[in-house]
């Protein structure tokens, strides 16, 4: 498999590379150069399979022979062997015809395990068997960064640095990250906000001289293995639910698109989806992108569902690819207006992206009311991402007939504030983090510059 760039002046890759690399070098993102297709019968087959046999018949294709089945698959049974439910990412049923899909029994109780914990896995792989070292930049709104720490802090060949808004995250998402004390571990709260974080670790990519020519990786969601691992769990649902002889809709609460972009993989493969919704909180780009054509930054907003406080979604650029046919000079031109002033979208990817998506902004206040209704109708407490996720399927799933699948993409126990501004006591949390507050907490405060993280990240990578 070939790996090529949204915007068409970068060199194409393969697997490895692709998964050792981050930005092209042109600025673009990494997309397969052909979709492997899953006929009928092969989706069929998948239905009633475990996670892990699922996981590997859908990320072979991407893989080639790259790495052997019996390495691919230990890899596989390693990573989601530390979940915590039997079935990995369990559908749990709210009403007739709802289910909320349970992306959270990772190690760190978020959706970003199940690709990061792989991806992990696959840097270790690859590395030492080049006999490389490499360093891993990250920016985070609260769970990339734990998720990346936890997937990667084992690995000899890895230095890590994440990036993460000082003061944005909750305090569970920070001492999740600050308090692994491990040699290989950096930690930056960068005095500003997510999208300064991800502009300087996309600066870095850039202008990589500060690293003296050590390999610079991405663990964000730009990194085409994180859209591949997520593949997997909307190809599991959707069998599970009745495809390929029904279609399924998915709700997904978005904000950098990584999540929604793989649900979007899954159907140009072959999964039979008949509409995604996308939620989003306050920071609503992409809905104003779908209902408005507005497709324009405006200043950033910090709500009660912190992770999703980003305003510049970095794969809509790869979903802009598709929608434009795959006219990578069209993209370049679309995005590059949209770092200067508001952009619009030309008339046919617009019509193309509406047929298939539809949107719902949901705000604080709607968030507090869902977290009380969802819990009074059926006894879950949902975190405030999903419980975004949760009213923009009621408000604009397109029919009651189809299953619809609303993405639980965190556990509540990471997020107290909503859940007690909800009017609850709180989510614990797991037994293995019951003294995640009183723990030795490590991180350096810098502020949001391109040249001050470089030289932290100079100074004290190993
Ligand atoms: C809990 C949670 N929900 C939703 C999202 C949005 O996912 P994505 O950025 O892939 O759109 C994120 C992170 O971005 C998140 O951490
Ligand atoms: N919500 C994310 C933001 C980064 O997104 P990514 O999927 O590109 O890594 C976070 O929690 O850090």
């Amino acid at each position: 498999m070939r790996y090529i760039s949204t915007r068409g002046q970068a060199p194409a890759l393969n697997f490895e590379e692709v998964v050792l690399t981050g930005l092209a070098e042109d600025g673009g993102l990494y997309v397969p150069e052909e979709l492997p297709q899953f006929s009928h019968d092969e989706l069929e087959a998948m239905a009633g399979l475990p996670y892990t046999e699922v996981a590997f018949r859908v990320m072979k294709p991407f893989v080639g022979d790259e790495i052997d089945d019996a390495t691919f698959r230990r890899l596989i049974e390693e990573t989601y062997g530390t979940f915590k439910h039997a079935a990995v990412t369990p559908l749990n049923q709210l009403d007739h015809n709802h289910w909320l899909l349970e992306l959270f029994h990772g190690p760190t109780l978020a959706f970003k395990d199940v690709a990061l914990q792989l991806l992990g896995r696959l840097l270790d792989h690859f590395l030492a068997r080049r006999g490389e070292k490499g360093v891993i930049m990250g920016a985070t709104s609260g769970d990339t960064g734990s998720a990346a720490i936890e997937g990667c802090r084992h690995c000899d060949n890895l230095d890590i640095f994440i990036l993460h808004p000082h003061n944005r995250v909750s305090p569970v998402q920070r001492r999740q990250m600050t308090t692994v004390l491990a040699e290989n571990v950096h930690n930056i709260a960068i005095e500003g906000n997510f999208d300064d974080a991800q502009a300087i670790v996309k600066g870095s990519f850039a202008d990589q001289a500060f690293l003296r020519g050590t390999r610079l990786i991405a663990v964000n969601s730009i990194n085409w293995a994180r859209i591949m691992a997520q593949i997997v769990y909307y190809v599991a649902a959707g069998v599970a639910l009745g495809a390929p002889h029904r279609e399924v809709s998915f709700t997904v609460p978005s904000a950098n698109f990584g999540n929604l972009f793989a649900g979007y993989m899954a159907r140009r493969m072959g999964l039979p989806v008949k509409q995604f919704v996308i939620a989003t909180n306050a920071n609503d780009i992409l809905h104003r992108t779908l209902t408005e054509n507005d497709f324009s930054k405006r200043e950033l907003q910090a709500t009660l569902a912190p992770s999703m406080d980003i305003v510049v979604s970095s794969n809509f650029e790869r979903l802009l690819f598709e929608a434009y046919g795959r006219n990578s000079t069209a993209v370049r031109e679309v995005l590059e207006r949209f770092q200067r002033e508001p952009a619009a979208l030309a008339d046919a990817p617009l019509a193309e992206l509406r047929r298939l998506f539809a949107s719902h902004r949901v705000d604080d206040d709607t968030i507090l009311e869902v977290i009380r209704e969802a819990f009074g109708a059926t006894g879950e407490l949902l975190d405030p991402h999903t419980a975004i996720g949760y009213r923009a399927a009621q408000r604009a799933r397109s029919d009651d007939t189809t299953p619809m699948i609303t993405l639980a993409t965190a556990h509540p126990a990471k997020f107290e504030e909503a859940v007690v501004r909800a009017g609850f006591e709180g989510a614990p949390l797991p037994e293995a983090m019951q003294d995640l507050m009183a723990r030795e907490e490590r991180y350096d405060v810098l502020p949001a510059e391109l040249a001050a993280v470089q030289r932290f990240v100079a100074e004290h990578r190993h």
